[in-house]
């Protein structure tokens, strides 16, 4: 079956610059997909978006042109609830790799036995409205029950308009939740104001972690370099650095390579890491950021090992 790239989408940058920062010793990027390739492993047919191949052997060539040491994989939805490039990227990460599958409710243990025994430590809920019809909740309540057993977690991905109707629901689940890009805030208003205010009392009130990831997705003034300096998407800096600062130990970051669904511009995945310098100035907080949390969420038996 030929699988032709959604019109004006653009595909991901197979040269992407050296980042002049340097990632802590066994860095995580805690956001990242894999995409096919599309002969062995074919785009679900309910897809919204239909993406160019983007296969294991080029995520792991970008992690190691990154400097990154470990790559959490998650689930997109032009796969749908099909997980298996997702399960053959990890078999062929040995041990680099977790991670976050979709799956249908009537999902059976055995199922999420073998995803577990494969490295997924966490599900996916996905309820933006351009990608997913109806979002099944009371199914995805029940199947966040069958795996608070196995330590899963739920990452969730939103637009910010949504959250007043959602916040009760993921209050609820019985698992630790993880919000996918900051849960998509508008930053042209204030970082400071009622609207951000509002996401980081639901983060704070219910343990919430949040990747500040996908500074692309939510700028606005694009990628063109500030003040000269290997710095881009500087209006996203302000939400992610109080992110970083107010939610240290449960924030992520991730490339959300190879960045489906961009029409305007396909970032420069080196600039992204040096973006990272400006989100967490201090070693401390990249550390945090880039290591010690995500290591406690999908490697959790090292790190408990290590104490
Ligand atoms: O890759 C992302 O995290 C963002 C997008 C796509 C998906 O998450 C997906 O298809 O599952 C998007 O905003 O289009």
């Amino acid at each position: 079956m030929v699988f032709t790239p959604t019109a004006g989408w653009l595909t991901w940058d197979p040269s992407p610059s050296t980042p002049t920062v340097a990632l802590p010793p066994g860095t995580v990027d805690a956001h990242c997909h894999v995409f096919g390739p599309a002969e062995r492993f074919p785009f679900a047919p309910e897809r919204k978006y239909t993406p160019t191949d983007a296969g294991r052997e080029q995520l792991f060539a970008l992690r190691d042109h990154l400097g990154v040491a470990r790559q959490v994989i998650v689930q997109a939805t032009c796969h749908g609830t099909d997980n298996r490039a997702l399960v053959d990227a990890l078999d062929a990460a040995n041990g680099r790799a977790r991670g976050v599958a979709a799956v249908r409710g009537d999902v059976t243990d055995d199922e999420l036995a073998t995803l577990d025994r494969a490295g997924v430590r966490g599900l996916r809920f996905n309820f933006v409205k351009r990608l997913v019809d109806a979002v099944p909740t009371d199914e995805l309540a029940a199947v966040a029950e069958r795996i608070a057993p196995l330590g899963w977690h739920v990452v969730v991905y939103f637009e910010a308009a949504d959250l007043p109707d959602l916040e009760d629901f993921f209050g609820r689940l019985p698992v630790p939740v993880v919000v996918d890009h900051m849960g998509r805030p508008d930053v042209t208003r204030d970082a400071d104001g009622p609207g951000f205010d509002r996401f980081l009392r639901f983060v704070d009130r219910h343990d919430v972690w949040v990747k500040v990831s996908c500074p692309e997705r939510l700028s606005v003034t694009g990628p063109p370099a500030v003040d000269g300096e290997r710095h881009a998407y500087a209006d996203v800096v302000p939400f992610a650095r109080r992110v970083v600062a107010e939610v240290g130990d449960r924030v992520l970051w991730g490339t959300d390579w190879p960045h489906p669904n961009l029409t305007d511009h396909m970032p420069d995945d080196g600039l992204l890491v040096d973006h990272v310098r400006h989100v967490a100035p201090t070693p401390e907080d990249r550390q945090r950021l880039l290591v010690d949390n995500p290591m406690r969420l999908y490697w959790r038996e090292e790190t408990e090992a290590a104490r």
